[in-house]
């Protein structure tokens, strides 16, 4: 039976490992229980079984897969493949080269590669459509399956690398999946975020192995996934998305759901933004809790509105930071995520890389020169953790904003003279293989908000750290009715016409400290936000 290349449908690809069976399980009743549940594509890989064996296995999983009309690829064994007529092969960087492979197996069958860069894209391009049909991108998240790994996990951001590669190559004909370390915890979130810049292809599937393989219910397993694979809505916080631009009676009614809901606000912070924070949050009726203990992180995210600002200037351990967002991740709950000096030291930019791999952050705040670095428009490297002098360009601002917002369905916040807010989320919408439909950054929702220059904000400790506080104990205190732009629009104006009216009001920068914390508390409690100096308008 040859599978017509353009029918293949990749969206959930299983590949086998004998090794990993529960007991009372077989190779074949865990495919099958797959293939009866929703996989749509079966690669036997199976490294440490003998030929013989391999190839008594391979027939047996074609004679299922046939059952079901699923393709049967063979991982690594072109022999095997071509003795038993599978349906493809799957190869790595380190197997036969793909001309030869593509020369033994004929132009009919099904051809799969293992890219994990840019350059192994441009290769597959100049070899043309009659070599490989699809990629296996990865390795996304850490794994154990995969035995002494070449490859250091390259994240949805290493993915997003490879699928612009396959756009900017003209590889329109290549198909992709993601491998490694994939999970009903983060498989829509890489469906979500792997979405090449241009909007305009998203991965065309998923592949794992100990899902499936390992399950002791094989069939429960392979519906979740299947589940997850055929919705259209990543809904990572249990409020709104993307409804409407905010105004001052929409951001009136974030104070007022905050006020009723007194959020619990977890800081994992510096420690010089601690007591501030703290006192921040108290101000805008909040309840702050400075705990960077991992056993209560569960605990506390499943407190009623919870929020946890993640501040990268803490100094808990990663297992720590990890485990906060995972379990707040897990509830649905927010988290503000704000990498102090993104790229200012090699340490900070692995730690801030490999956090934002991690999870989903209902808010990404930085300053201009954080903003800039993690849109990777930012040339030179940070200098030290303050934000860069001198003006910045606000359309440089808005578009780093908004590719930061893009790349990571998020709310992006930069901060400077000049606020510009910009809404990813795209509704918590999704689509395996069309992306955003050709929808680009550059269409996001943005809004600015500015007040003229306040300098002595710029003379105080934590004044950018407690606008995390802000936002936090704002998208904290919603209603599941109520809209995250909203609310992240919101803190944003009421820091910004705190901190000028508290600069009206001050003798120095030790009063303005207090008199920050007065304004914040009595602009937030008087709720007239029609009144607030700060002005907001729309982008465009
Ligand atoms: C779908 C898919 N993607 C990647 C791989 C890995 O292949 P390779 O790099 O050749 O490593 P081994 O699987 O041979 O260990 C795959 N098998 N399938
Ligand atoms: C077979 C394979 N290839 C990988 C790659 O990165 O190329 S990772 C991997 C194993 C994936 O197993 P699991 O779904 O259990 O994490
Ligand atoms: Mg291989």
């Amino acid at each position: 039976m040859v599978f017509a290349k353009k029918d293949v449908d990749y969206s959930l690809y299983l590949v086998t490992d004998s090794t990993m069976l529960p007991p009372g399980t077989t190779l074949c009743s865990q495919v099958e229980a797959g293939l009866k549940n929703g996989v749509t594509l079966v690669q036997i890989r199976e490294k440490d079984t003998e030929t013989k064996k391999f190839i008594e296995e391979a027939l047996e999983v074609q004679k299922v897969c046939k059952k079901y009309n699923v393709p049967l690829i063979i991982n690594d064994r072109i022999d095997v493949a071509m003795a038993i007529d599978a349906d493809g092969v799957h190869v790595g960087q380190d197997d036969m080269p793909i001309p030869m492979v593509r020369k033994l197996l004929g132009p009919s069958k099904i051809l799969g590669w293992s890219v994990g860069k840019p350059s192994e894209v441009e290769t597959l391009a100049k070899w043309g459509p009659d070599m490989v049909d699809y990629v296996g991108v990865g390795t996304l998240f850490s794994t154990l399956t995969k035995k002494n790994p070449k490859k250091s996990p390259m994240g949805p951001q290493g993915a997003i690398a490879v699928l612009d590669a396959l756009e900017d190559f003209k590889a329109s004909w290549c198909r992709t999946v993601g491998i490694g370390g994939l999970h009903p915890d983060n498989i829509q979130r890489v469906i979500c975020q792997c979405v090449a810049s241009n909007g305009k292809r998203s991965l065309d599937g998923i592949s794992l192995v100990s899902d499936i393989m390992a399950a002791p219910d094989a069939c429960a397993a392979t519906k979740r996934l299947r589940k997850l694979l055929d919705g259209i809505k990543y809904q990572f916080v249990d409020c709104k998305l993307n409804e409407t631009f905010p105004t001052a009676a929409s951001i009136q009614s974030v104070i007022c759901q905050v006020s009723s809901n007194r959020p619990l606000v977890q800081h994992m912070t510096n420690k010089v933004h601690q007591n501030f924070g703290a006192n921040v949050t108290l101000a805008l009726g909040s309840s702050p809790i400075m705990s960077e203990i991992e056993s209560e992180v569960s605990e506390l995210a499943r407190i009623p509105n919870s929020s946890l600002l993640l501040n990268t200037g803490s100094v808990a351990p990663i297992g720590t930071l990890k485990a906060a967002i995972s379990a707040y991740n897990e509830v649905k709950r927010p988290i503000t995520f704000d990498p102090v000096g993104y790229s200012a030291t090699e340490t900070r930019l692995c730690l801030n890389n490999t956090l934002l791999t991690c999870g989903q952050f209902a808010c990404i705040k930085g300053n201009c020169s954080e903003i800039l670095s993690l849109a990777k428009l930012n040339k030179d490297k940070m200098k030290g953790v303050d934000a860069s002098s001198g003006k910045m360009d606000v359309n440089m601002l808005v578009r780093a904003t908004q590719i930061v917002a893009f790349q990571y369905r998020t709310i992006a916040v930069c901060t400077g003279e000049v606020d510009c807010i910009v809404d990813g989320t795209f509704g918590g919408k999704y689509k395996l293989s069309s992306g955003t439909a050709g929808v680009t950054a550059e269409d996001l929702p943005c809004v600015i908000i500015e007040d003229g220059s306040i300098p002595i904000m710029g003379d105080i400790t934590a004044s950018g750290c407690s606008l995390g506080s802000t936002i936090a104990s704002f998208i904290g205190g919603l209603d599941p009715t109520g809209n995250l732009f909203d609310a992240v629009v919101g803190a944003v104006l009421l820091y910004k016409s705190a901190g000028k009216l508290a600069s009206t009001r001050c003798q120095g920068s030790g009063s303005f400290h207090v008199q920050l914390i007065d304004a914040l508390y009595q602009l937030f409690h008087e709720n007239k936000p029609e009144k607030w100096s700060a002005s907001l308008r729309k982008f465009k």
